[in-house]
């Protein structure tokens, strides 16, 4: 896809979050890999259902605005995962509803906070490590992520919400919506005894593809 077509699939795609009440008020940031190798990113406190082509931001892998509107003061993040892992060009971070609600929860298990229960949360993302609470914006998420990015396929900020990265941006924003829906069982299954995937089966998953 050239350029111009990549920035109307952020426009759509956002758009279709915003809809289905993936994202509301101005929460959340998008960024995907261009093929020059700049990355295009949303503009800070801007709607997912009101984002204009034009105005979408561009900045270098240093996080220089090259062009658009101001970035989403996020973007460190976005690019100290991008920098750690190739396989990776595109990135969704939410305040989505569950995953939110999840990542207030206490005790949870810092290098995966769901154990696997279905097979597309395994071969979409895997694990969950989470990141602990640092205001919105600041360098320590970055910090912490570049870390764990190249390891993993998304990460849970601590009362804050989830980051999920993609081989492209229909991937992320797929592997967004399979993390929220399961999520979403993780809440329903609260307090029912639940039958996890077994450490064999988690296995036979990984490695084959969605
Ligand atoms: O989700 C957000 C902060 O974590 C939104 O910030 P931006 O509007 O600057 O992208
Ligand atoms: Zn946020």
């Amino acid at each position: 896809m050239n350029e111009a077509e990549l920035r109307q699939q952020m426009v759509d795609l956002a758009r279709s979050m915003f809809d289905r009440g993936y994202a509301t008020g101005g929460a959340g940031n998008l960024s995907l890999k261009l093929p020059n190798g700049h990355f295009l990113a949303t503009p800070t406190g801007s709607s997912f259902g009101r984002l204009v082509a034009e105005d979408l931001s561009v900045v270098d892998k240093d996080g220089n605005h090259l062009s658009g509107k101001r970035p989403s003061k996020e973007v460190a993040f976005h690019l100290a995962i991008y920098e750690k892992d190739p396989n990776c060009n595109a990135i969704v971070h939410l305040h989505s509803t569950y995953l939110t609600a999840l990542s207030c929860l206490e005790n949870l298990d810092p290098s995966n906070a769901i154990k696997a229960f279905t097979p597309y949360y395994v071969m979409r993302v895997g694990e969950l490590p989470v990141v602990p609470y640092y205001r919105p914006g600041s360098p320590h998420i970055a910090e912490d992520l570049a870390k764990l990015a190249g390891k993993y396929r998304a990460f849970l900020l601590a009362n804050h919400g989830p980051i999920i990265t993609g081989s492209d941006f229909l991937d992320a924003v797929d592997n967004a919506e399979e993390l929220e829906e399961t999520a979403k069982l993780f809440f329903l299954l609260a307090n029912k005894p639940t039958r996890y995937l077994t450490d064999d089966e988690v296995t036979d998953l990984k490695g084959r593809g969605k």
